[in-house]
């Protein structure tokens, strides 16, 4: 169809910005937009998004309102660019998963009543009993994951149920804070969303159910029965099941977008919103993920993800609700330490520069003369550590490498090496046909991707954009309009394969084999260490 066929609008609100890209009939991209929250929104003094409170490194929250301004001004940028709104059948998106946004009472009405003579930040300023969103970068809830656990019966036992045992930066832990703390805006709180679920609510004009797939990162959905677990919702706040509503699956067909949008922008009135679901699950859909495919999102946290058919207990990592097939899962490893500490390293050894970061990279041999280290700026999920760790060939700890060119290879094979030993611990097999699918920012950057490849000893495929959470989000609004009719492999069919963009070398297994089995050692020792300091 030319270009008078329908469009489908993608949303990703993620740490960092809100993007948008408008794809046709073929799911070929026309528009692509961002706003830069620290850049675009300076008023909200954030850093990379996120605001560390002063009192505590690991208390992280975002102002909810920035990202209310962010939409409107996103869909100025679309305009600017020349999008015709009316064209867009379907609108779906996504968002970094596990933040909170808490609805003040009364707000369903100023959402069902929206004015398009005005801003939205102007009519939903009063709209949050808390202003300060709690999102995934926060690790200020330890006890109350311990109650969560105990409340169940354990870790294992919150696993099989929820699909992870509990993890600071949950929902559930994260709203039983807020209760805890902030009882007041507790009680003030007539609707709990997910930061997905928060933008579907702007677009739908009302609030928007939770999807299957992030309410998995709650620690309080049954994966199962997707429904609410009643012990945790009691555990985490009173009266929680009435706040959070019914979950959907990840491909509902909510509603017209609201009047707001038609009026003020130009979208048609038969223009539908989708469920918006988590950014990871997003990307599950943009790469295509197949059976034996091991994705790798590199961003600001990295995240490897693998479809399942049948959901698994895990030590560590998650499973989640499949966000294309309501009885299918997904399992994800989430690392917090991505392009932040490596931008850390290229400031320190490369002055700022990726040209000079690669070719230092480019300049030591696999495997680094023996050097072995792991960098955590933040408080790191898996493995739970922070700081610097570095070992020489003998695996004496180093407080520092005499040359930059190691430093930067240690840090971007520490990384990697860490990704294929949890990988392989929940269920990874490198074989023949495995496929390592790269996406995030980091994946446009072809030198670390051959360390990549190296590592896993397995080719390294790129998809057609950087970033395949905001593009699966659109494939995810043409699959819910028309699933009906098509499967997702016929519905996505026009889109190219994911490009083949490394091989790993053929000495490469020889030298990274033994230091997985080096990286496990020298964690079990410092968490050990951690344990009895
Ligand atoms: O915490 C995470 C997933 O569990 C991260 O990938 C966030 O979704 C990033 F926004």
């Amino acid at each position: 169809m030319g270009d008078s066929g329908p469009t489908y609008l993608g949303l990703d609100l993620s740490t960092q910005q809100l993007k948008a890209i408008v794809v046709d009939d073929q799911l070929k991209v026309l528009d692509e937009a961002y706003v830069q929250f620290d850049n675009d929104l300076p008023e909200f003094r954030t850093y990379g998004g996120v605001i560390n409170k002063k009192e505590s490194a690991s208390v992280a929250v975002a102002p909810c309102l920035m990202w209310v301004k962010a939409l409107d001004m996103l869909l100025d940028k679309l305009r600017v660019c020349g999008v015709d709104f009316a064209k867009v059948q379907g609108i779906s998106g996504c968002a970094q998963q596990h933040g909170t946004v808490y609805w003040s009472k009364g707000s369903r009405e100023l959402l069902r009543n929206l004015s398009p003579d005005k801003f939205l930040h102007q009519q939903l300023c009063n709209a949050f009993a808390t202003n300060y969103s709690p999102i995934w970068m926060d690790s200020s809830t330890s006890a109350e994951c311990e109650i969560l656990e105990q409340t169940v019966g354990g870790p294992q036992n919150l696993a099989q149920i929820t699909g992870s045992k509990a993890y600071e930066r949950f929902s559930g832990p994260q709203i039983a804070k807020i209760w805890r703390t902030r009882p007041d805006a507790y009680a003030n709180t007539e609707r709990i969303s997910l930061i997905s679920s928060f933008v579907a609510s702007l677009l739908v004009g009302d609030y928007a159910p939770i999807d299957y797939s992030d309410g998995s990162g709650m620690n309080l959905l049954d994966i199962r029965t997707k429904d609410w677990n009643d012990q945790l919702l009691e555990a985490s706040g009173p009266d929680l099941r009435g706040k959070l509503g019914e979950t959907v699956p990840s491909y509902t067909n909510l509603a017209s977008i609201s009047s707001y949008y038609v009026e003020r922008f130009g979208f048609s009135d038969q223009c539908r919103v989708i469920a918006f679901t988590g950014d990871n699950p997003a990307s599950l859909i943009g790469m295509r993920l197949g059976k034996g495919d091991l994705a790798c999102s590199l961003g600001t946290s990295d995240t490897l993800f693998l479809w399942l058919d049948d959901p698994k207990t895990l030590p560590e990592g998650h499973v989640l609700c499949n966000p294309l097939d309501k009885d299918a899962y997904m399992t994800m490893l989430c690392f917090k330490n991505g392009s932040f500490t490596r931008e850390r390293i290229r400031d320190s050894a490369a002055g700022g520069s990726w040209q000079i970061f690669n070719e230092l990279l480019d300049s030591t041999p696999r495997g680094n003369f023996g050097n072995i280290a792991l960098y955590f700026d933040a408080p790191e999920i898996i493995p739970a550590l922070v700081g610097d760790h570095r070992f020489n060939k003998a695996d004496d700890k180093i407080s520092r490498y005499s040359s930059k060119e190691v430093e930067v290879r240690a840090l971007i094979e520490g990384q990697f090496i860490a990704k294929r030993a949890y990988a392989e611990d929940f269920g990874f097999v490198i074989a023949s046909n495995s496929r390592i699918i790269a996406t995030g920012g980091a994946s446009a950057n072809k030198t670390m991707l051959q360390v990549l490849a190296d590592v896993f000893n397995a080719p390294v495929y790129t998809t057609e954009v950087a970033n395949s959470a905001v593009l699966g989000a659109a494939y995810l609004a043409k699959y819910a309009l028309h699933r009906d009719k098509n499967n997702f492999q016929e519905i996505t069919k026009y889109i190219p394969e994911p490009q083949l963009l490394c091989t790993p070398y053929s000495d490469a297994e020889s030298i990274y084999k033994p230091m997985v089995a080096r990286y496990r050692r020298i964690v079990a020792q410092l968490l050990k260490q951690n344990a009895s300091s």
